[in-house]
């Protein structure tokens, strides 16, 4: 059977993209009469770990303040769960967690008290695909803070405190999650941690999550896209891979053979390490294969956009920089 469009006849609306739950398209903000955002463009779909990196001041945190419906933004087309921030209800904000930078509120609870009472906010939201809230003794156990459970919330050291803050954002399983700095003060086993449960977060729960950093490693970890915010525009968009790649097409790749220092610039480093192992096998030894790290990528990137310069200037920095 063939379709025949009749003439005149009105196209289907399209119907809502679930999957798309943030659609950001020229987003402004004015304070006052300083312009912070210029036109800021960026989408995430479901289950997706984004990075909001930036220098100090870009309007990391403003972007994402307007994006949780805290502050009215000055112009722009803005959707959060399908939904313009500007006018989200209790039930649209339900499905949203948030851990801010710091906050100072329920200093003399305990920490299963304070999980409990916020948690009970979110079950007049659970439905048949989320159930809401988080159990508080399963909560406790995947954020490391069960031995605490029945501590103050001022008798915290920092990075149980920062635990805590998580635990908060996460109580409601939200669909989507904003996490401002994070990992501020934990240590490296808290970190990983973390890690695993963003992780967990995104490939168990398809929850989407969108962090701001100033760890590139962390990012790296973390991201399925890295998004670079400077000079109040979105200046580089994907993978921390392919933003490495931009900045420097090429990888180095050194080893010895015969007690002798070899080095190879190559754009397609599979094939060549394939070719050099099936020609010199057990000969080839302390093999290293080097690509821009991604803060090579920022710093190159964020340096072009900072200077006006451009045209290959990235690629230099890396190269400079590679060079120490
Ligand atoms: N309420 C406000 N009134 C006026 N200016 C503001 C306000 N909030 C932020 N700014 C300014 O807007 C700019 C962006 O600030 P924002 O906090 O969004 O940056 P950021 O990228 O999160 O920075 P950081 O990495 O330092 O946390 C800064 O120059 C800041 O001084």
């Amino acid at each position: 059977m063939t379709t025949v469009e009749l003439p005149g006849a009105a196209a289907a609306p399209h119907p809502p993209d679930e999957d798309l739950v943030l659609d950001v398209r020229d987003l402004r903000m004015r304070y006052g009469s300083v312009d912070v955002l210029h036109g800021v463009d960026f989408t995430a779909r479901r289950g997706e770990v984004l990075a909001l990196l930036g220098p100090n001041g870009a309007g990391k945190t403003t972007t994402i303040e307007v994006l949780e419906g805290f502050r009215m933004r000055s112009a722009g087309e803005v959707r959060v769960l399908g939904v313009d921030p500007g006018r989200g209800d209790e039930r649209w904000r339900a499905r949203m967690g948030v851990v801010l930078q710091s906050w100072r509120d329920h200093g003399k609870w305990r920490v299963r008290e304070v999980l409990a009472h916020l948690g009970a906010y979110y079950a007049p939201y659970a439905t048949e695909r989320v159930r809401r809230p988080w159990p508080v003794d399963d909560l406790l156990d995947t954020v490391g803070l069960a031995a605490h459970a029945g501590k103050r919330v001022n008798q915290l050291s920092g990075g149980q405190r920062r635990r805590l803050d998580v635990a908060v954002g996460i109580v409601g399983r939200p669909e989507l999650l904003f996490l401002d700095e994070p990992t501020v003060g934990f240590d490296p086993a808290a970190r990983r941690e973390f890690h695993d449960l963003v992780h967990r977060l995104a490939d168990l729960d398809d929850t989407t999550i969108l962090l701001t950093t100033h760890d590139l490693d962390e990012a790296e970890k973390l991201a399925d896209r890295i998004l670079i915010l400077a000079g109040g525009r979105i200046i580089a968009d994907g993978s921390p891979d392919a933003l490495a790649r931009r900045v420097a097409g090429d990888v180095e790749i050194r080893w010895t053979r015969d007690g002798q220092r070899f080095v190879h610039s190559t754009a397609d480093a599979t094939a060549f390490l394939r070719d050099l192992l099936r020609e010199h096998g057990d000969g080839v030894q302390e093999l290293e294969v080097r690509r821009a790290s991604l803060e090579d990528a920022y710093m190159a990137l964020v340096y072009e956009q900072e200077s006006g310069v451009r045209g290959g200037t990235a690629a230099r920095v890396w190269q400079q920089g590679s060079q120490g």
